[in-house]
């Protein structure tokens, strides 16, 4: 039988969580590990996840709405500090934190940064540090790590430290499940905050959205990340087709800062822009069940992430 508000056991816990950390720290990967769907973008350059994705965890005691924050980092450009704002504000809705550090680097300024911020949360808020890809060390390098770690809490969020330091492989799915334990213990007791089976409210323009920029990203250099975004403009039912076999018109801007990346996405003879689009057409039919005709177009948006009006109508 499915839960529903009404009929929940008494003691059911639900509520929000976001999971912090310096880029490429893990967060999308284990966001998807433990909601067990592809929802948020994962990518091995730092800084794909622009927009809040939420993954939710179905489990019949409790249940974990993730909010998946952008890379915290220090303010460079304006697009920077949005994106600070940003993850500002969602922590302050939250009711625990998960902050990853992944096991395999040394702990650095970018993690203090973050520490220091989050020391500034509402002191209620409990701080779980998720020590992440453990499948790359040693035992005695974990054990180092979790102890470096369980000591940077001490430091910067006294008096209280993490609530918990909890070791995560992802990739592998070691301590997958203690992680939605951990988490599902400091949120309050609640009903289900959505209905069973539900895996993410992210309206499905930006999904695509993010299947684009993704598609986009692959292999490319490192500048691109920043200089990339993707704009869908419109979603249109195919007319005349046959009732079991629908099409949509997914019409698409992809804007970049500079003529030279404007090459780059497209490639020689427009090669590059015919794989971004095939590949993420196919991404995007299996999330909407229907074929898709994908209308991508490149255009150059100079200096966008400096310049308020741009941003605004690139949805920032
Ligand atoms: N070996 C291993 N690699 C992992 C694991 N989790 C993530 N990775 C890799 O680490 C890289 C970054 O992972 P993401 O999940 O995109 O990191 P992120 O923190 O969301 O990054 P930003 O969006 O840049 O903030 C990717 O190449 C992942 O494949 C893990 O458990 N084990």
């Amino acid at each position: 039988m499915s839960l529903t508000p009404e009929n929940y056991p008494k003691d059911y816990r639900a509520g929000f969580t976001s999971f912090v950390g310096r880029p490429n720290a893990g967060k999308s990967t284990l966001t998807n590990a433990l909601v067990g769907q592809k929802v948020a973008i994962t990518s091995s350059k730092p800084q794909t996840t622009r927009h809040t994705i939420r993954g939710i965890v179905h489990r019949p005691e409790h249940q974990l709405v993730i909010v998946d924050t952008p890379g915290l980092h220090r303010p460079r450009t304006l697009l920077g500090q949005r994106l600070n704002d940003l993850v500002a504000e969602t922590l302050g809705e939250v009711d625990a934190v998960g902050f990853c550090l992944p096991a395999n680097e040394k702990i650095g300024p970018g993690d203090k940064f973050i520490a220091q911020k989050l020391g500034g949360l509402p002191p209620r808020t409990p701080i779980v540090a998720l020590v992440t890809k453990t499948d790359l060390v040693t035992p005695a390098q974990l054990a180092e790590q979790l102890l470096a770690v369980s000591q940077l809490g001490d430091e910067l969020l006294a008096p209280k430290g993490f609530a918990a330091v909890v070791p995560v492989s992802a990739k592998d799915g070691y301590q997958v499940e203690e992680v939605i334990g951990v988490l599902a213990k400091l949120m309050p007791q609640s009903p289900p905050l959505y209905p069973d089976g539900e895996l993410t409210d992210e309206p499905e323009m930006k999904m695509i959205s993010e299947l684009i920029r993704e598609a986009a990203l692959e292999g490319v250099r490192d500048e691109l990340p920043h200089s990339l975004a993707v704009v869908v403009e419109e979603i249109i039912p195919r007319e005349d087709r046959p009732a079991d076999n629908p099409m949509v018109d997914i019409h698409v801007n992809v804007f970049v800062e500079r003529p030279s990346q404007k090459s780059i996405i497209i490639g020689k003879g427009g090669s590059r822009l015919r794989d971004v689009g095939t590949r993420a057409r196919k991404e995007i039919e299996a999330l909407l069940g229907t074929k898709v005709y994908l209308d991508l177009h490149v255009k150059v948006a100079k200096e966008w992430q400096r310049d308020p009006k741009q941003l605004g109508r690139l949805g920032f």
